[in-house]
C-alpha cells in the first residue's frame, strides 16, 4: 500500500471523522488506542512519574480516562481530576475506571492545588478540538495554575485553550512539554504563537484505516520520498540546453544582490543556463551566471528567444508590476516574488504562474493585514490560490503550498532561515525545477522542501547565523537526502 500523506485536520474535520468512526462502530476503539498511546508516551518520557490526569467533559477527557486506566493497569501512580462527563464514551470510560477502583475526584481549584503538590507529570485531557474560545474564567484560572506549577505537561491532541484551527493562543492556554497528536496534525500545532504551546509533537496512533482521516483533511504534509519521486531525472546524454534555461529578472541600484542569489538558487537546483536580466549594473560574483544589463527590461526582453522558466521581482523596485505583466504575456512558467507581488495581477496570472509571498506580501495581495494572514495561513493560501488561479507558496516556518489540487504544508526548515535573501534563493530553486519540466505545484512543493532541507543541513554549522549563500551550498546535499529518503509511515492515528 503506498504511504498516505500526513493529514492536517481542523476541528470540523475531526468532528466529521468522529461521526464516520461512530457509524462504523470504531469510535470506542479509537478512544481506547488514543488513551493507550498517551499512557505509553507518558511512561516512555517520564518513567516512574506520579501522574495527575485532568479530564474534561468531552472526548478529550475520555482519552485521559482511558490513559488513566492503562497507567493504573501497569502499576503506575495515576490520579484523576475530572469535570462531569458529557460525551457518552467519556461517561463509559469513567465507569470502567471506577470499576477498577481508581478514584476520580471532581476538578476544582482547591483539588488541583493539592494534587499538583504530589505530581511529577500532568496529563492534559481538559479540552481538545471541541474547544470554542474564549477560555471560561474558571477554567483559565486552572490552566494558569498548571502553567505556574512548572510541572511538565503532556497534552492530548492539542493543549487546552488553543483553538485547533488557528495560530493564535490565549496567554492562559496550557504550555505543553509534549503533545500527543491524534488522527492528524491540527493547524494550531504547526503555525504561529499557538505552536509554541504544543512543545514536542508525539504520534498517537488510533489504529483505524488512514482513509478516515484522509477524507476530511484540509491539507497534507508529504514525506521526502513522495517529493523525491517528482524531482527530474536525467539521462546520461543530458546537456545544458536540456537542463532548463532560466531567466532571473530583478535588481535595481541598492538591491543588486537579490537577483544574484536567485540565480545561484537556480544553478544549485540544476538549471542548465541562467541569465540574470536587470536594469542595474550587477557585480559578477558567480561567473556561471550570465548577466545582462538593460535600459528598459520590458522592451528589451520582448524580442529574445523565450526561456523555459522565469523568476521575476526580487529587488526589482517600482517597475516590477509592468515587467511582470509583460512576462506573463509570454506564457512560460513564471515565479513572481517580492516587488512583483501586486494585487493588480488579479486576472493576469496564468496556470503556470507561481506566487511566492511572505505574509506581508500575501496581505498586500489579498487587501488585508498581516495578522489576518498569520492567524490562518492555510485559509490565506487557499484564498490566494482562488483569487489568482495559480500556484501559491505562502512562506514561513512552516510554508504552505496551495495548488489547484489542494493544500500542502512543507516540512522542516530552521529558524536560522529568518534572514534576508532566503526567499530570493527559493524563487531561483523553484524556477530551476519549472525549467526542468515540473508542473507548477510539483516544482513549488519540491522546491520549498529542498530549500527547507538545505536550511536544516546548513544550520548544523551556522545555526542562527545562516545566510542564503550557506543554504545554497547545501542544495545538492538536500537533493541527495530526498532521493535516498525512505517512505515515512503515517499510520494516521
Ligand atoms: N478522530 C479523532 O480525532 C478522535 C479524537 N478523539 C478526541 O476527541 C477530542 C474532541 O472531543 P470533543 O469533540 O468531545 O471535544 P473536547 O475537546 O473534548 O471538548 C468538548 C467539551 O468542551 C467544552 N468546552 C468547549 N469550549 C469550552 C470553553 N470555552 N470553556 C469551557 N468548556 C468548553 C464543551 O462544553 P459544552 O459546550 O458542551 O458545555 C464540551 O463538553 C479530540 O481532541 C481528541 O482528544 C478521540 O477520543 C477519538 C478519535
Ligand atoms: N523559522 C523559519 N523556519 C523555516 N523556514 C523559514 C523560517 N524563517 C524563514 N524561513 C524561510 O525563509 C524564506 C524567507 O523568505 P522571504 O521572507 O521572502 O526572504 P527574502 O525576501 O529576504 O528573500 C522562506 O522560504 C521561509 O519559509
Amino acid at each position: 500500500m503506498p504511504p498516505h500523506p500526513e493529514p492536517v485536520l481542523t476541528a470540523g474535520g475531526v468532528r466529521a471523522m468522529d461521526a464516520d468512526l461512530d457509524r462504523a462502530g470504531l469510535l470506542d476503539l479509537a478512544m481506547e488506542h488514543a488513551g493507550r498511546a498517551v499512557a505509553d508516551h507518558a511512561r516512555a518520557h517520564f518513567p516512574g512519574a506520579r501522574v495527575l490526569l485532568l479530564a474534561g467533559s468531552g472526548a478529550n477527557g475520555g482519552d485521559a480516562l482511558v490513559a488513566a486506566r492503562h497507567l493504573h493497569a501497569l502499576g503506575e501512580d495515576a490520579r484523576v481530576l475530572a469535570l462531569p462527563a458529557r460525551h457518552p464514551l467519556t461517561r463509559a470510560n469513567r465507569r470502567r475506571l471506577t470499576a477498577l477502583g481508581v478514584p476520580t475526584a471532581r476538578l476544582s481549584a482547591p483539588a488541583l492545588a493539592g494534587a499538583l503538590r504530589r505530581a511529577d507529570l500532568i496529563i492534559d485531557g481538559l479540552l481538545g478540538t471541541g474547544f470554542v474560545p474564549p477560555l471560561q474564567p474558571a477554567l483559565a484560572a486552572l490552566t494558569a495554575r498548571v502553567n505556574a506549577s512548572g510541572l511538565p505537561v503532556l497534552s492530548i491532541d492539542v493543549p487546552t485553550g488553543v483553538n485547533a484551527d488557528t495560530a493564535e493562543a490565549d496567554d492562559d492556554a496550557l504550555r505543553a512539554t509534549y503533545t500527543v497528536v491524534l488522527a492528524g496534525l491540527k493547524p494550531t500545532l504547526l503555525f504561529g504563537p499557538a505552536a509554541h504551546h504544543a512543545g514536542t509533537l508525539l504520534h498517537g496512533d488510533l489504529r483505524v484505516p488512514p482513509a478516515f482521516a484522509a477524507r476530511h483533511a484540509v491539507a497534507t504534509r508529504e514525506d521526502d520520498a513522495a517529493l523525491a519521486a517528482r524531482l527530474p531525472v536525467r539521462f546520461a546524454d543530458a546537456h545544458k540546453g536540456t537542463a532548463g534555461r532560466v531567466w532571473v529578472v530583478g535588481g535595481h541600484p541598492g538591491t543588486t544582490g537579490a537577483p544574484l542569489i536567485a540565480g545561484v538558487g537556480a544553478l544549485r537546483a540544476g538549471a542548465g543556463l541562467i541569465t540574470v536580466h536587470s536594469e542595474a549594473d550587477l557585480p559578477l560574483l558567480t561567473p556561471e551566471l550570465m548577466l545582462r544589463r538593460h535600459a528598459d527590461l520590458t522592451r528589451d526582453l520582448q524580442d529574445q528567444a523565450k526561456p523555459d522558466a522565469v523568476v521575476l521581482g526580487m529587488g526589482l523596485g517600482s517597475r516590477a508590476l509592468t515587467v511582470a505583466r509583460a512576462a506573463l504575456a509570454w506564457d512560460v512558467p513564471t515565479v513572481l516574488d517580492a516587488d512583483a507581488l501586486q494585487p493588480e495581477l488579479t486576472g493576469v496570472t496564468h496556470a503556470r504562474t507561481v506566487l511566492t509571498p511572505h505574509p506581508g506580501e500575501a496581505a498586500r495581495l489579498l487587501g488585508t493585514d498581516t495578522p489576518a494572514i498569520t492567524r490562518d495561513p492555510l485559509g490565506a493560501a487557499r484564498a490566494l490560490q482562488e483569487r489568482y488561479a495559480c500556484t501559491v507558496l505562502l512562506k514561513g516556518g512552516p510554508s504552505v503550498v496551495a495548488g489547484p489540487d489542494g493544500l500542502t504544508v512543507v516540512r522542516g526548515g530552521h529558524p536560522g532561515m529568518a534572514s534576508g535573501g532566503m526567499g530570493d534563493l527559493l524563487g531561483g530553486v523553484i524556477a530551476a525545477l519549472l525549467g526542468q519540466g515540473l508542473s507548477a505545484p510539483d516544482a513549488t512543493r519540491a522546491g520549498a522542501r529542498l530549500h527547507a532541507r538545505a536550511g536544516e543541513r546548513a544550520a548544523v554549522t551556522h545555526g542562527y547565523g545562516l545566510s542564503a549563500t550557506d543554504v545554497a551550498a547545501e542544495l545538492g546535499g538536500a537533493w541527495a537526502d530526498l532521493m535516498t529518503a525512505r517512505p515515512a509511515e503515517f499510520p494516521v492515528g
